[in-house]
């Protein structure tokens, strides 16, 4: 019988004090722990200025467990797991003394030296970390060391670029894990499987048989307490560099030889290799920008962007992208993929619409316009599932066809058992498992395709706002697509 070994590691969270540990990082521990995918061998060191006690630290780490998952045990065995080392990244003094709490730990609990650094902090701070973790020593251990990184990795190429060279000169790239939390959703994680594990579809899957695909990633929160960060920020390099793309390079990409970590990314790195870069001066015919004014969402009132805490009264940064994206190559040649994201839409919701190619000739609709083109609809969040829009016969009418749909809801089946995104990729991160992980050059290449576009948006400014709150975005993201004929598909 194989016995599952579960992995032992301490994880040291730089940002412990943060936002992302507590609703989202001690969460996910709890959950691999609660589930037994974590067994009793694991310490969590946390880092941050605050000048906390282990004991405040356990407080807090028990008071977000409670928060965010139902809890129906006593959590101390949990928490004393934990340890707090309080300490300023830049002060080089402090690394030595974390060196020491590891080992000790290490001996404790049995982590065999396997550590987890997570960088749950402002990316300035990335370089600095990786260099000191190398410099005092704390990656030099008889197990495994990796180093968890997260966004925004880099403002556009350049800055991109610098920092992988400051993080590279301490890790490989093997030991470097870069978070992109959409590859950690079951249902994106599900488009690989819906491709190769269909023949109904693989077979489709190209310009011959598909229109169009359309993802969208609205949300309805607005940028809440983030004002400085989107500042700086804006949807393109929030949302559309990294999760917007990864997700056209997982519905693009050629079915990998195997199913590893290189062959995955090898595919989608081809597919960004094929994007056809957008000169700044055709940015708008490409791609649309909005910003929201007020409006009304689930019945309340909201503010407009501009009027959000740490958001430039006349500011020029764009809440919501769509654009048409091509890909030059032998599979897609022709198919617009198109894409759009925004905050304070009409609501919180992400799904890819792949649009068949009308049959040549359809004698079962009276009218042209009655026509419906048959749809895949993947649903990634907050339904997970699949639904694929059909024609069949309209009862008691002979001749005549109605569309029709055939659902697969994913909740109804796992329900309450689909892991977080941050529990599964912390989880594959303890394994080894790199995939679901973006590789250096899966980021320059998401860079390299966006900076034209911001660079454009930067020099000009816009005629914002331009899309009421609630509303799913401004009305020249509608006229991108009718100017190919084709419409958003309602989601
Ligand atoms: N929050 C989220 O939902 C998401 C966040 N991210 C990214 O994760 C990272 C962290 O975000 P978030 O948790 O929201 O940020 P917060 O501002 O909430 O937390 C920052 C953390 O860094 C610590 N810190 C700041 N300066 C220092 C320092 N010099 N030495 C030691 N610790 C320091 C702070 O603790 P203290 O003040 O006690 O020192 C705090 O724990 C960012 O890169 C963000 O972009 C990515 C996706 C989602
Ligand atoms: O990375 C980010 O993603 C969230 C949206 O993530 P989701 O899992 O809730 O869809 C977005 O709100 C945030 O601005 C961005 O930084």
């Amino acid at each position: 019988m194989n016995t599952i070994q579960l992995p032992k590691a301490i994880i040291i969270i730089f940002g412990a004090t943060g936002d992302l540990a507590k609703r989202k990082l001690f969460p996910s521990i709890y959950r691999l722990y609660q589930s037994g995918k974590i067994g009793e061998e694991f310490a969590v060191v946390g880092v941050a200025r605050r000048p906390w006690t282990n004991e405040t630290f356990r407080e807090n780490v028990k008071e977000s467990v409670e928060n965010a998952v139902s809890v129906n045990s006593d959590l101390t065995s949990f928490t004393s797991h934990f340890y707090y080392h309080p300490f300023d990244v830049s002060n080089q003094s402090s690394y030595h003394s974390l060196k020491s709490l590891l080992s000790d730990l290490d001996e404790k609990y049995q982590t065999e030296g396997n550590r987890v650094f997570y960088l749950a902090m402002a990316p300035e701070f990335f370089g600095i970390i990786a260099n000191n973790l190398k410099e005092h020593g704390l990656k030099d251990t008889n197990g495994w060391t990796r180093l968890v990184i997260e966004k925004p990795f880099g403002h556009d190429l350049a800055s991109a670029q610098k920092l992988n060279d400051e993080i590279r000169a301490a890790f490989d790239e093997e030991q470097i894990y870069r978070i992109d939390h959409y590859l950690g959703k079951e249902m994106v994680q599900n488009i690989e499987v819906i491709r190769f594990a269909n023949a109904l579809f693989e077979h489709l899957w190209n310009n011959r048989f598909i229109s169009n695909i359309q993802i969208t990633s609205s949300e309805s929160l607005g940028v809440e307490d983030r004002g400085n960060y989107y500042e700086t920020s804006g949807a393109l390099r929030d949302m559309v560099q990294n999760h917007m793309l990864q997700m056209v390079a997982l519905l693009a990409m050629e079915p990998p030889i195997k199913l590893t970590t290189d062959e995955i990314r090898s595919e989608k790195i081809k597919v960004l290799r094929a994007l056809r870069p957008i000169q700044e001066n055709e940015v708008d015919s490409y791609f649309v920008r909005g910003q929201y004014t007020k409006g009304i969402i689930n019945g309340k009132e909201v503010i407009g962007y501009r009027e959000e805490a740490n958001v430039d009264p006349d500011s020029n940064t764009e809440t919501f992208v769509a654009g048409k994206i091509l890909i030059d190559n032998y599979r897609w040649a022709g198919v617009p993929f198109y894409i759009r994201t925004g905050k304070r839409m009409k609501e919180k919701s992400t799904k890819i619409v792949v649009e068949f190619k009308d049959i040549p000739m359809n004698l079962y609709f009276k009218k042209e316009s009655d026509r419906v083109p048959n749809l895949l609809v993947i649903h990634i969040q907050p339904d997970e599932g699949i639904t694929l829009h059909l024609n069949a016969k309209k009862a008691g009418v002979s001749s005549e066809a109605t569309p029709i749909k055939l659902s697969y809801n994913n909740n109804g089946i796992d329900g309450m058992n689909t892991p977080e995104a941050y529990e599964r990729l912390l989880y594959d991160c303890m394994q080894g498992d790199a995939t679901n992980f973006t590789h250096w050059d899966e980021v320059a290449l998401s860079w390299a395709y966006v900076d034209p576009i911001s660079n454009a948006w930067s020099r000009k400014k816009a005629a914002f706002p331009n899309y009421e709150a609630g509303s799913m975005g401004p009305k020249e993201a509608d006229e991108l697509l009718a100017k190919d004929g084709f419409h958003w598909w309602p989601i």
